[in-house]
C-alpha cells in the first residue's frame, strides 16, 4: 500500500487525508440545536426491515430519504424513492455544498434513538454512486465513535468522534476498499441525528 499522509482531528487522532476530511463546527452550536429539533420534527423517519438469516429484523436506526425526484435509490434488494427537499435540507446542502465545493442531489438520514442504535459495517459502493464517491456527511446531538477499517486488513483500522456540528468528508477509495461502521454503544447516549449528502447518478 501507498504511503497514506495524516492530519490531526480535534481528538488528535490521526486520519489518511486520501480517505477524509474533518471539519468540526462547520455549523454553530445554536444552529446544531435548531436543526436537530426541526430534522426531528419534519423528516418522514421510518423504521425499515432487512431480511437476515431467513429472519425480517428491524434496522437498529431510523431512516429516510430525500433529494432530486428522478433519483431512486437501490440498496439491500430495495428501491427507495426521495422524498423533495425541505427548507431544513436545502440550508445544510448549501453550507456543506460550500465547504466540499461540490453540489449533492441526494441524502440519506438517519436517526440514532441511544447507544443501542447503530449501523454495521458497510461500505457505499452502490453502482449509481459511481467509482470514488464524495459523500459528506453532517452530525448532530450526541457524538458518535466513527470507525473505518480496510476490507483485506481489519487492522488497519481508523476512528474518529463525530462531533455536534462537524463535516466529515468521505473521499479517494474508502467506498471500495475499505469499510465503515458506527457501533453500538453499552453507555446510555442521547440521540444523534447524521445525514450523508452523495451525488447519485
Ligand atoms: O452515521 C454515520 O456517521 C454514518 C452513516 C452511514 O455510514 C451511512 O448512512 O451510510
Ligand atoms: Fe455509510
Amino acid at each position: 500500500m501507498e504511503q497514506l499522509r495524516f492530519f490531526d482531528n480535534a481528538q488528535g487522532l490521526k486520519l489518511p487525508t486520501e480517505l477524509m476530511d474533518y471539519l468540526p463546527n462547520t455549523f454553530t452550536r445554536q444552529e446544531s440545536a435548531d436543526l436537530m429539533q426541526k430534522l426531528k420534527a419534519t423528516i418522514q423517519w421510518k423504521q425499515e426491515t432487512i431480511q437476515m438469516y431467513g429472519k425480517l429484523l428491524n434496522t437498529p436506526r431510523l431512516t429516510a430519504w430525500y433529494g432530486e425526484n428522478s433519483k431512486t435509490y437501490a440498496f439491500s434488494g430495495k428501491k427507495y424513492d426521495p422524498h423533495p427537499w425541505t427548507p431544513e435540507l436545502l440550508f445544510i446542502k448549501q453550507r456543506i455544498e460550500q465547504a466540499a465545493g461540490m453540489a449533492f442531489n441526494s441524502v440519506l438520514l438517519n436517526d440514532y434513538r441511544n447507544g443501542s442504535d447503530s449501523v454495521a459495517w458497510h461500505a457505499d459502493d452502490e453502482p449509481e454512486l459511481g467509482i470514488n464517491p464524495i459523500i459528506a456527511s453532517v452530525s448532530f446531538g450526541q457524538a458518535r465513535r466513527f470507525d473505518v477499517r480496510h476490507k483485506k486488513d481489519h487492522k488497519l483500522k481508523y476512528s474518529v468522534e463525530l462531533e455536534n456540528g462537524s463535516l466529515l468528508i468521505m473521499k479517494g477509495d474508502l467506498q471500495h476498499h475499505w469499510e465503515h461502521q458506527v457501533p453500538k454503544s453499552a453507555k446510555a447516549l442521547n440521540e444523534r441525528i447524521n445525514l450523508t449528502f452523495r451525488v447519485i447518478s
